[in-house]
């Protein structure tokens, strides 16, 4: 197979392990970020899971080594015009986003397909700032992303079929299965997950039982792998608080107002597992 070159933008979790899983599927990856301590951790967590692939025995130390040797630190997004392919993972942000995608524009090859992994921020809007909307699309992995199967595609307003067809079947060749999905606010996976996760700490804020018990009553109630304010933290509060809002102004329906406990917690700076306090305090 011809060896294919991907840009991650963000070596945050999602970048870090959307850069493992491309990595060990044969391509060559920059992993990008505003500075190389960024990039570094991310780095870290990456040799942390193929670590324990090699003591599971899932992967050889051969292996572990030749997807160590595919991964190339950048700090500069010059890097996206020598890839195919450009995955941004960056900050949930519009404004972030949007600078990343402008500079793009006049970097990568007119064939290079623009992918976001966006949570739930407009793929037709971040398209509208490139001098090519036509490449630009949502692949949204879930988070851990090596083992969670599901990417969601998100079609921009004008995604051509081909670049829908070229990020369909990469998702295939990284071992996930794709869902199509139309751009609206948090596409279908975050319109369902983070209502509920919001209303998990609107039941804390209005006391009505601890955060052990909430997320005890969704764990074995339930039957999901984690309770939800457990899943806030691993997700990131920032993140939640991010989605929530552009449920809230996307819909303009005030369903969807993000609790005052979770835009609390995230100005005291408590993110969840990446700063070592949300609702729970980690090591
Ligand atoms: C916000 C968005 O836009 C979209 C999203 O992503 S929403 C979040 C979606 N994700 C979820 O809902 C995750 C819910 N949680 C889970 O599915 C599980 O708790 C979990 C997969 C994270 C952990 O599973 P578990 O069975 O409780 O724990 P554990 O036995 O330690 O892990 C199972 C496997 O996953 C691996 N794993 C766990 N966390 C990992 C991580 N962060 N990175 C890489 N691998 C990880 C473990 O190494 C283990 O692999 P082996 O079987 O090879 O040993
Ligand atoms: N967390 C989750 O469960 C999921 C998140 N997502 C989405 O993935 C994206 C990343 O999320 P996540 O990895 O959790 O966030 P993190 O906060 O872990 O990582 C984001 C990274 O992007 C960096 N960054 C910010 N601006 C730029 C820039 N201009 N150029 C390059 N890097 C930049 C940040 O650096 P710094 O810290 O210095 O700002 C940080 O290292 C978001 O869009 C999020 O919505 C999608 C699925 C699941």
């Amino acid at each position: 197979m011809e060896k294919q070159t991907v840009i991650v933008i963000g070596a945050g979790q999602m970048g870090s392990g959307i850069a493992q899983v491309f990595a060990q599927a044969g391509w060559h990856v920059y992993l990008n970020d505003l500075q190389t301590e960024l990039i570094e951790r991310g780095l870290a967590a990456i040799r942390k899971n193929l670590a324990h692939q090699v003591e599971k025995q899932k992967l050889s130390s051969e292996e572990r080594d030749a997807v160590l040797s595919r991964l190339t630190p950048s700090t500069s997004l010059e890097d996206a015009a020598g890839a195919e392919m450009v995955v941004e993972a960056a900050t949930e942000n519009m404004k972030v986003k949007k600078e990343i995608f402008k500079q793009l524009s006049g970097i990568a090859p007119k064939d290079v397909v623009l992918a976001t992994n966006t949570s739930s921020l407009p793929i037709t809007e971040l398209a509208a700032v490139t001098d090519r909307p036509e490449n630009v699309i949502g692949m949204h992995f879930m988070n851990p992303v090596p083992v969670m199967k599901l990417v969601e595609i998100v079609r921009g307003l004008v995604t051509s079929d081909q670049v829908y067809e070229k990020v369909y079947d990469t998702a295939a060749a990284l071992g996930k299965t794709a869902v199509e999905v139309n751009d609206f606010p948090g596409f279908v996976s975050n319109r369902v997950l983070m209502p509920m996760i919001n209303e998990a700490v609107y039941t804390l804020y209005e006391g009505v039982a601890t955060k052990e018990a909430i997320d005890e009553v969704m764990k074995l109630g339930m039957n999901h792998p984690m309770g939800p304010l457990t899943l806030a933290d691993f997700i990131g509060l920032d993140t939640c608080l991010y989605i929530m809002e552009t449920l809230h102004e996307g819909f303009g329906d005030d369903k969807y107002r993000p609790c005052p406990l979770l835009r609390k917690y995230v100005n005291a700076g408590w993110l969840g597992r990446k700063t070592g306090r949300g609702f729970y305090t980690y090591e």
